[in-house]
């Protein structure tokens, strides 16, 4: 068994119905982790559950709302009472709204940062609980570039995941005594129901092209082998970092 192999471990990914998330839990399936997929649709959860055991996997149909105060802890409970352990957290569910700075409401940053920051702390708290009392876990945060350089995608979302990238450190700071390491990945553009309606513009998407030394976006595949990584014991030395999955984007100065 290779040290990138995640059979024997369980592994809880949120916002898994659709996007990168469905994406990140059908590879660590694929790689041997038992997931517990976590979204708020039973219907498209139900349909990944399907997918991935006909693939010869194991999987659970969590639906939750994780911005739902004791959400966190009742996803982490139920996911041990199906599976036994938890052992690897993929902090992925996050939303955006891409109003300029000057427009932002207060509903609108309360939405965005419940998600992308609020959430995906109280998912590693709840996850961290019991890592840290086994003295082992995994938790892989889906930050953005938007939290590495200036996007104009929106200031709350950058906030947001600014935050997690620092989350990240200090929970690996906290954490990495407990043999829990904590990372996360940044990705730049990659075609999902977020970001869909950009990447139709062609104008848009030829400004992302301009910035992207690649010369494409990211296709979710891209995404499985950074994640499978981090979420494996080939990582067992690292925490706090952050990985870019970017196309070169987050480098490109001129
Ligand atoms: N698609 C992209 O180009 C990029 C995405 N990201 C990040 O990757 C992550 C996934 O993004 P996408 O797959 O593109 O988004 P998406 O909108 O396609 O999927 C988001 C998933 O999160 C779930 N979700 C939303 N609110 C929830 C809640 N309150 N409780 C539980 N689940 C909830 C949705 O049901 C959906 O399954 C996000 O954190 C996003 O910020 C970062 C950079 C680029
Ligand atoms: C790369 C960004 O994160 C991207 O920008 C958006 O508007 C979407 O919200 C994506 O997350």
């Amino acid at each position: 068994m290779t040290r990138f192999d995640l059979t024997g471990k369980t592994a809880v990914i949120t916002g898994a119905g659709r996007g990168i998330g469905r994406a990140l839990a059908r590879g660590l399936a694929e790689a041997g982790a038992q997931v517990a997929v976590v979204s708020r649709s039973q219907a498209q959860l139900d349909e990944l559950v399907q997918e991935i055991e006909q693939a010869g996997g194991r999987a659970f149909a969590i639906a939750a709302d994780i911005t739902e105060s004791g959400a966190p802890e009742q996803v982490v409970q139920a996911t041990i009472e199906q599976f036994g352990g938890l052992h690897i957290l993929v902090n992925n569910a996050g939303m955006n709204i891409r109003s300029k700075a000057l427009d932002v409401t207060e509903e609108e940053w309360d939405r965005i940062t419940a998600l992308d920051l609020k959430a995906a702390f109280f998912m590693a708290q709840a996850a961290g609980k019991v890592m840290c009392e086994q003295k082992y876990g995994r938790i892989v945060n889906i930050a953005s570039v938007g939290g590495l350089v200036a996007l104009r995608t929106g200031v709350v979302y950058a906030a947001s995941k600014a935050g997690v990238i620092q989350m990240t450190r200090v929970l690996a700071l906290e954490w990495s005594k407990f043999g829990v390491c904590v990372n996360t990945i940044a990705p730049w553009y990659f075609r999902t129901p977020l970001t869909e309606t950009l990447l139709n513009d062609p104008a848009y998407l030829q400004d992302i092209l301009n910035r992207t030394p690649m010369g494409r976006i990211g296709e979710l595949e891209d995404l499985i082998g950074p994640a499978i990584f981090l979420a494996s014991d080939a990582a067992a030395y690292i925490s706090g970092q952050t990985i870019a999955v970017d196309g070169g984007m987050s480098v490109y100065g001129f």
